[in-house]
């Protein structure tokens, strides 16, 4: 625990002069509504308005869990049932309807519908019931509900700008309701989970995102934005679907496409200069190039490629103690990454900035060399190492230059002394690895023969298919314990089940996921209002998540605290990001004197309470 003292001494921004500011960004005054106790949103809310509206604003409403007198001074007595049922009950209700859904697509619908109706009820539902949900408003079932968006549509949640918005945007961003936007998630939806471009169906993943954020991060549900950037699609069956809500037409690209982000990010951060916006689900190399172009500019990161790449070094790291070495043993990996997109460059980025802190590699170059890439045509290698054309070289005939070159992130991976586009098999015969990484969104890239080979080698393989949704996976849990009897350190993006071993003993799964790392970075962010999202945010993200399982946890293969955990985890990710924020001069809160960082960090984080709501005119 880091108390202010010691952060006086570290940070460069703490003066008691100016502790009246502190944490005046959680005291937000709200467009319609105010509260007497806004940093902890816990005491009365007191209202100017009453009515019939209050009762269906899903921030406000209770349902049937207002009290008589609040029934009286809001003006709704008489318009809910007249039994007053306290949240335990309308848990009960909730929980039923939910268990009656049959298919999970049927209780993304049902918990959309609570969302718009109660919004303290659905994350209350949602935190108690944190693992199994996650799987319904979250990955993998996301994933589907983007697909089907278009025909599950009901109303609207979040904000769409679209190409028809050019030259309005400035003057749009003022029709959301709120003064205080902490987090922001936009896509474009150009690469929505492995699931390729879904236009506009896209805002499914900014919602589900932020529902992390709050039930996890403890981000105010009042304070979150999700956000479409519709530049049109390229997805045909969309295009001809007359359901569609989209733009349509194809893409823009090029000047078109990066002058539309221009005014969106000049508008959203005219009214809201300090909040974190979250890039995600852009297609390479689009994703590279904003993030290159904003992160020195304002509060953003991408998920995809940073917050991506802090949970699968994270998971590296504790499959490194759970293998008995050091977390500084890194180094010595061989590390195979299938998929150099977003995805794959960010996360062999994380890798190497580790091994590079962690000072075991004379230089980032022989960092590079730990680390072997393949994309769809195979090993990013030496093209110069093919034969030259001969009809009687089968290898040979096959070999055609990639259709579009590398560029400079992913030429850093070319390994000079292997053939280009050698296969995974080939690969894993020749190196070895003791980590097969998988971001390539393709079912099936983890060949049974390429897993076998690797654990002929090692005693506990490393295995992470990290790929969305679940369908995408580039292997399943069954076949990796299948082919490494029992033996892999199993890690996937979406969930799979723990596998029953025929020697009785079962292989655990574990979540590599970036809901591990986004929801305390927002908190963090949050809390310390950091003006930037910096590398090393990301890199003791991923050592705070490391070091949260316990020695038996890790023993039995076990990485992360579970699902159910992901407040805990994100508590002390926001808290250690705090800490780096203030170290590095970015944070700009102030601490009152003897505040204890994780106790502001966990007293910041909403609980979905009801509280007292009073009419003052
Ligand atoms: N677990 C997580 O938290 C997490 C986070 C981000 C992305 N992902 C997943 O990673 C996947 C990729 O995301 P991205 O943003 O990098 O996408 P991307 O389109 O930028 O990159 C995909 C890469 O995979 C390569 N590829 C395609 N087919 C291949 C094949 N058959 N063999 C080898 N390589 C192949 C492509 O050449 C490309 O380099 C998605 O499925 C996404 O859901 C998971
Ligand atoms: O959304 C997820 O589940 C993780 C990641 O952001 C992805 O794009 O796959
Ligand atoms: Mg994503």
């Amino acid at each position: 625990m880091l108390s202010v003292k010691r952060l006086a001494t570290k940070g460069n921004v703490l003066h008691k002069a100016v502790a009246q500011r502190s944490y005046s960004h959680l005291n937000a005054s709200l467009a319609h509504h105010e509260y007497s106790d806004p940093r902890h949103d816990k005491n009365v809310h007191v209202m100017h308005s009453r009515g019939v509206n209050i009762l269906h604003d899903p921030l406000l409403s209770k349902g049937t869990a207002f009290s008589i007198a609040e029934r009286e001074r809001l003006s709704i007595r008489g318009l809910v049932p007249p039994r007053c049922q306290e949240m335990d009950k309308q848990l009960l209700r909730v929980k039923r309807n939910l268990d009656a859904c049959e298919t999970p697509l049927a209780k993304f619908v049902f918990l959309a519908a609570l969302h718009d109706r109660n919004e303290t009820l659905y994350y209350k539902i949602i935190m108690e019931h944190l693992e199994e949900l996650a799987g319904i408003i979250y990955t993998p079932t996301v994933g589907l509900a983007s697909q089907m968006s278009h025909s599950i549509y009901r109303r609207s949640r979040g904000m769409y700008f679209s190409s028809q918005d050019r030259g309005q945007m400035s003057a749009m961003v003022y029709n959301w309701p709120h003064d205080q936007v902490d987090v922001i998630v936009v896509t474009d939806g150009s690469r929505v989970l492995g699931l390729g471009d879904l236009g506009a169906n896209g805002m499914q993943i900014p919602i589900g995102k932020l529902s992390l954020y709050v039930a996890a991060g403890g981000i105010r549900p009042r304070a979150v934005l999700p956000v479409v950037l519709d530049v049109g699609t390229n997805n045909q069956d969309l295009l001809n679907d007359p359901l569609y809500l989209g733009m349509s037409h194809p893409r823009l690209e090029g000047e078109d496409y990066y002058s539309f982000i221009d005014e969106w990010v000049t508008a959203i951060t005219s009214r809201w200069p300090d909040t974190l916006i979250q890039f995600e689900d852009f297609k390479y190399p689009h994703a590279y190039n904003l993030l290159a172009k904003y992160r020195n500019r304002i509060t953003c990161f991408n998920d995809d490629i940073q917050s991506t790449s802090s949970i699968t070094l994270a998971g590296i790291l504790a499959s490194l103690k759970s293998r008995g070495m050091s977390q500084e043993d890194l180094s010595s990996e061989r590390i195979i990454c299938v998929g150099a997109g977003s995805a794959g460059v960010g996360v062999c980025e994380g890798i190497i900035d580790c091994m590079v802190a962690q000072g075991r590699v004379k230089s980032r170059e022989e960092a590079y060399s730990k680390i072997y890439m393949l994309d769809q045509y195979g090993l990013l290698g030496n093209p110069g190492f093919h034969p030259p054309n001969n009809q009687d070289d089968p290898q040979s005939k096959q070999y055609q230059p990639r259709p579009t070159k590398l560029d400079d992130r992913q030429y850093c991976y070319v390994k000079h002394d292997l053939r280009d586009q050698m296969s995974l098999e080939e690969l894993v015969r020749q190196v070895k690895p003791t980590v097969l990484l998988g971001l390539t969104g393709i079912r099936g890239v983890f060949s049974e023969e390429a897993v076998r080979e690797m654990a002929k080698h090692h005693e506990r393989p490393v295995i992470f298919p990290l790929s969305n949704p679940d369908t995408h996976a580039e292997c399943t849990a069954e076949e990796a314990f299948k082919w490494t009897d029992g033996r892999a350190i199993f890690a996937s993006g979406s969930p799979f089940k723990d596998v029953q071993l025929p020697n009785g003993k079962i292989g655990k799964t574990n979540q590599c996921n970036n809901s591990y790392s986004f929801p305390g970075l927002g908190l963090g962010i949050t809390v310390s209002r950091a003006s930037r999202v910096t590398p090393n945010m990301f890199l003791e993200t991923a050592r705070t998540i490391a070091d949260m399982a316990t020695p038996a946890q890790l023993k039995e293969g076990v990485l992360f605290p579970g699902v159910s955990q992901l407040r805990e985890v994100a508590l002390n990710v926001g808290t250690r990001v705090c800490e780096v924020a203030f170290q590095e001069g970015y944070a700009t809160a102030i601490l009152e004197q003897g505040e204890i960082l994780s106790e502001v960090v966990r007293s910041s984080a909403y609980e979905p309470d009801y509280v007292p709501l009073v009419y003052h005119p």
